[in-house]
C-alpha cells in the first residue's frame, strides 16, 4: 500500500509536523503536500505542533490521529478536544513498517534496552517478546528521536542500544539495521491529519468525512444513544467513535467521532443541529476529503428472523 495523495484545499507556506526528520508523520506530510515552495517545520511532539499552529508560528500541522493496531493517538485527540478551536482539513493513510536499528558494529546480542515512541513499542511487542524478551523499554518522543539519540558521541552514552524506527530514519542517520519488518501486524496503517486554524473548509467531494467532539449534558440512561441516533435516523455512517476523559472529574467523558459526509451535506447539517439540541457542547473539527472514497453504507434493519434468533440466544443465556 502506498500513501494516498488527497486533494489539497489550501497551500500553507509553513506546514509544521510531529518530527524530527524521519518520523512517520514526516512521511505523511510528504504524501500530503509535495508542492514546491512549502516549508516543512519539524516540532518535537504532537502538543508542540498544535501549539505552534495555535500561536500562528505555522499555517498547518500534520499529526497522527489513529493507528490500525494501537487505536487512537490520545495526545492528538485530547489536544483537538480542548483549547482554541482547530479544524482538520485533510487526512493521509501511511503504511507502518518498523526496523530495529543500532550503531554500526553493535550486534543484537548486545541490545539490553530499546528506545522508541510508545505507540511504536505497542506495535512490536510480540517481536520483542520473541527476540529480545529481556530488553528494557525506554520511551522517547518519537521513533525518529529514538534513532537520532544513538548518533554521535552522545549516542555512545544513550540509555538504549537500539531504536525501533522507520527504515528511512535508520538509513539517513547511518545506523545499522539489525532486523526489518518487526511490526506484529504487517498491515499496520496510521492515519494522519493536516490541521489548520478555523476558517478553512475544504470543498465537498462526495466522499468526505466530518470529525466532531461531543460533550454530554449529563450522565443518564440512553445518553449515548441520543447522540448516536442523530446519525442513525439520517442514514449517516460513523467510522470512528472513542470516549476520552474530559479530565474535569472521574467518569466524565466526551466522545470523539468521525462520520461519513460533509457539513454542507443536508443530512450532516441536520444531524449537527440535532446534536446541538441534546449536547452540552458540539465541537466541529472539520469536514475534509476521505483518504479513500468511503461510500455511504446503508445497514439493513434487523429482520424478524434475526430478532427471533437473538431472543432464543437470550433465553439460552438465562436458561429459560
Ligand atoms: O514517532 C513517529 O515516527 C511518529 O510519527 C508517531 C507515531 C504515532 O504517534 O502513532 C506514528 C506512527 C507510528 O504508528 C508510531 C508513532
Amino acid at each position: 500500500m502506498t500513501p494516498t495523495t488527497p486533494t489539497i484545499p489550501t497551500s500553507p507556506t509553513r506546514h509544521g509536523y510531529f518530527g524530527p526528520e524521519g518520523t512517520f508523520t514526516q512521511m505523511a506530510l510528504h504524501a500530503w503536500a509535495p508542492a514546491a515552495g512549502q516549508e516543512h517545520v519539524p516540532l518535537p511532539s504532537v502538543e508542540a505542533a498544535l501549539n505552534a499552529l495555535r500561536a500562528g508560528e505555522v499555517d498547518a500541522a500534520m499529526v497522527p490521529i489513529e493507528n490500525s493496531v494501537e487505536g487512537g493517538v490520545s495526545a492528538t485527540l485530547d489536544a483537538l478536544a480542548s483549547g482554541d478551536p482547530l479544524v482538520v482539513v485533510g487526512e493521509v493513510l501511511v503504511p507502518i513498517t518498523f526496523v530495529l536499528a543500532a550503531r554500526p558494529g553493535v550486534p543484537l546480542g548486545e541490545v539490553r534496552a530499546v528506545g522508541t515512541h510508545s505507540h511504536a513499542w505497542a506495535q512490536v511487542r510480540g517481536w520483542m517478546g520473541t527476540h529480545l524478551p529481556d530488553a528494557v523499554y525506554v520511551p522517547t518522543l518519537s521513533t525518529a528521536a529514538a534513532a537520532a539519540g544513538l548518533v554521535g558521541t552522545d549516542g555512545e552514552q544513550a540509555a538504549y542500544q537500539a531504536a525501533v524506527c522507520a527504515p528511512v530514519a535508520a538509513r539517513n542517520l547511518g545506523l545499522e539495521v539489525l532486523a526489518e519488518g518487526i511490526g506484529d501486524n504487517a498491515a499496520a496503517v496510521t492515519r494522519f491529519v493536516s490541521v489548520a486554524r478555523p476558517g478553512q473548509l475544504p470543498e465537498r467531494t462526495g466522499a468526505d468525512k466530518t470529525t466532531l467532539v461531543l460533550f454530554q449534558r449529563d450522565d443518564h440512561a440512553g445518553g449515548l444513544l441520543e447522540l448516536l441516533e442523530q446519525f442513525a435516523v439520517r442514514g449517516i455512517n460513523m467510522s470512528r467513535l472513542e470516549s476520552r476523559p474530559t479530565k474535569s472529574s472521574m467518569g466524565d467523558y466526551c466522545f470523539s467521532i468521525d462520520i461519513e459526509g460533509h457539513v454542507l451535506d443536508e443530512r450532516v447539517g441536520e444531524a449537527l443541529l440535532g446534536l446541538k439540541r441534546v449536547c452540552a457542547d458540539v465541537r466541529f473539527l472539520g469536514s475534509y476529503p476521505a483518504a479513500h472514497g468511503t461510500a455511504v453504507r446503508v445497514t439493513p434493519h434487523t429482520s424478524d428472523a434475526a430478532f427471533g434468533e437473538a431472543r432464543a440466544w437470550l433465553h439460552s443465556l438465562r436458561g429459560t
